[in-house]
């Protein structure tokens, strides 16, 4: 298995200052940026795109950009997150109609390529991918929005991903999106993920630091 990660979601960032933010989060200890990208069709939300992805790139921002694309249709827009210096693409199944072309476009492009699923979506498509993801997220609540409750049922469909990342013998991360606080992420580590993304519960703390440490933590206690 993975070292674990955890990759703080900027939707729960202050925007006005997301460079600082971004600064900040990362010297607490975060190891990627969880980039949320919403097109008020894919999901009932707006946010950002390419051009914020480069800004945080030209600021400064050297960390892994894990770039979570909740758009449809997916394909056009890849090449601008290439071109931003995007490291991870992940994309919906639902928002592509020919996965396995869009899982090459962002190979082609450099990055690493990996597939989320929604709460009510099936693993099966996976069968036939498994060689070619690099990350498999699992959404714990409905994409859309920060600041969601886990949603439990979550914990059985990671422990199915688990296995089948194990199966296949690849490095695959799994990463969980939703809901992840400091009194939930030991349970889900010993499901299986090994990735965290986490927004509200570090973003509308006080002290990221203290939260990040705790995370960490308790992520200990799941891997002895
Ligand atoms: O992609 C999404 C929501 O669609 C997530 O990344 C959320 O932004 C996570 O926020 P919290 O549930 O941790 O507040």
């Amino acid at each position: 298995m993975q070292p674990f990660v955890i990759a703080p979601s900027i939707l729960s960032a202050d925007f006005a200052r997301l460079g600082e933010e971004v600064d900040k989060v990362l010297a607490a200890g975060a190891d990627f940026v969880h980039f949320d990208v919403m097109d008020n069709h894919y999901v009932p939300n707006l946010t950002i795109g390419p051009m914020v992805c480069a800004a945080l790139r030209k600021y400064g921002i050297t960390a892994p950009i894990d770039a979570h694309l909740m758009v449809s249709p997916v394909d056009r827009i890849i090449g601008d997150f290439v071109e931003a210096g995007a490291t991870y693409i992940t994309f919906h199944p639902e928002a592509s109609l020919h996965v396995d072309r869009t899982l090459q476009l962002i190979h082609e492009g450099g990055c690493k390529a990996g597939l989320v699923f929604n709460p009510a979506t099936p693993l099966s498509v996976l069968e036939y991918v498994m060689d070619k993801v690099d990350m498999v997220l699992l959404m714990s609540v409905n994409p859309g929005f920060g600041g969601q409750k886990f949603i439990p049922g979550t914990l059985n469909k990671l422990r199915e991903a688990r296995a089948l990342i194990d199966a296949s013998g690849r490095d695959i991360r799994l990463e969980i999106d939703g809901g992840v606080n400091v009194n939930n992420i030991r349970e889900i580590a010993a499901a299986g993920a090994d990735t965290f993304v986490a927004g509200s519960a570090i973003f509308n703390a006080p002290d990221y630091q203290a939260v990040i440490d705790k995370m960490r933590a308790e992520l200990a206690l799941a891997r002895p």
